[in-house]
């Protein structure tokens, strides 16, 4: 047995002692045609063959998202549920946008980022609607590089029971899929949150994973001083949403 293999049966064992601990059925998790919830749907339908769900949340999607998704879900078998969520989401930000604007308060320059956020805490309400309905645990997909960098939405994808990915550097995550033979499409497109056309995590945090997963292994001699600083301040920035929201002292 490979060395990945047996790192991939104990995160199995893992996931089946939480659940045992939570006193849950089984898990469920978001797929979006991505090699990170690729990587955990396999693992959760093997933890629970039975007790298993990947939700498919379309919103405002492109369509080849859902079809690489499909093929997640296909290849490890799992039982999933299909939504398009574009008409909540939209109806949760034409409300908010509308009234700011009457208020003469809607800031334009941030709507594409509070569009996206909304995007990630709808589907968290959703998981957490099918987790609550089936006794479930909801499972996170976020990988070390993502945790340092604080490239998730705080309380979107963020907002999860279990992160079995969470000490794998995104190579790592590359590898698992292989291991566990996730479809080639998945493994072989450039990571997305897909929350705007043509958005690429790379493009938009202006480093590279390679660079982050150096870091985070502390490898910092093979990184070119502008990735560190940028990698650095992702980091500081993002402090807030690796910790619990601070209370004030007892005065
Ligand atoms: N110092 C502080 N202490 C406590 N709270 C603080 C804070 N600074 C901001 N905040 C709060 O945090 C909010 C900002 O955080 P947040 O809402 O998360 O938003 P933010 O970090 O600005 O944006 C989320 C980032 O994650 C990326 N993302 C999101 C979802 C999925 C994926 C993916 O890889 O698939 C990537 C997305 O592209 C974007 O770059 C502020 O509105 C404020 O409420
Ligand atoms: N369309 C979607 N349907 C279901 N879940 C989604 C969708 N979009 C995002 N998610 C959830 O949000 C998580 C965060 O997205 P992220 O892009 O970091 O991971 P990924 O898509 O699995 O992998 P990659 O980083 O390679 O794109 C996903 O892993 C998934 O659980
Ligand atoms: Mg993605």
């Amino acid at each position: 047995m490979t060395d990945i293999n047996i790192k991939i049966d104990k995160t199995v064992e893992w996931l089946r002692e939480k659940v045992k601990e939570a006193n849950c059925k089984g898990l469920v998790v978001g797929v979006s045609g991505g090699i990170d919830s690729a990587v955990v749907a396999y693992l959760i339908k093997k933890a629970f063959p039975e007790n298993s769900m990947g939700v498919i949340m379309s919103i405002k999607s492109n369509p080849s998202d859902r079809e690489d998704a499909l093929k997640v879900i296909n290849g490890c078998n799992i039982e999933y549920l299909d939504l398009d969520l574009t008409e909540p989401q939209n109806l949760i930000l034409n409300t908010v946008t509308e009234k700011l604007k009457e208020k003469n308060l809607h800031k334009e320059e941030y709507l594409r980022m509070t569009d996206a956020n909304l995007r990630a805490r709808v589907r968290m309400s959703t998981v957490y609607t099918v987790a609550n309905n089936l006794g479930y645990l909801v499972v996170g997909t976020d990988n070390a590089a993502e945790i340092h960098t604080g490239y998730f939405t705080k309380y979107g994808d963020g907002g999860v029971d279990l992160v079995p990915l969470a000490n794998l550097t995104k190579r790592d995550v590359y590898e698992w899929a292989k291991a566990l033979g996730v479809h080639e499409d998945v493994i072989n497109k450039s990571p997305s949150a897909g929350l705007w056309e043509g958005q690429t995590d790379e493009i938009e945090m202006g480093t590279t994973y390679d660079m982050i997963d150096a870091v985070v292994e502390g490898r910092l001699d093979e990184v070119p001083q502008k990735d560190k600083e940028i990698i650095e301040r992702l980091h500081r920035i993002s402090e807030h949403k690796r910790h619990i929201a601070p209370k004030p002292p007892k005065f």
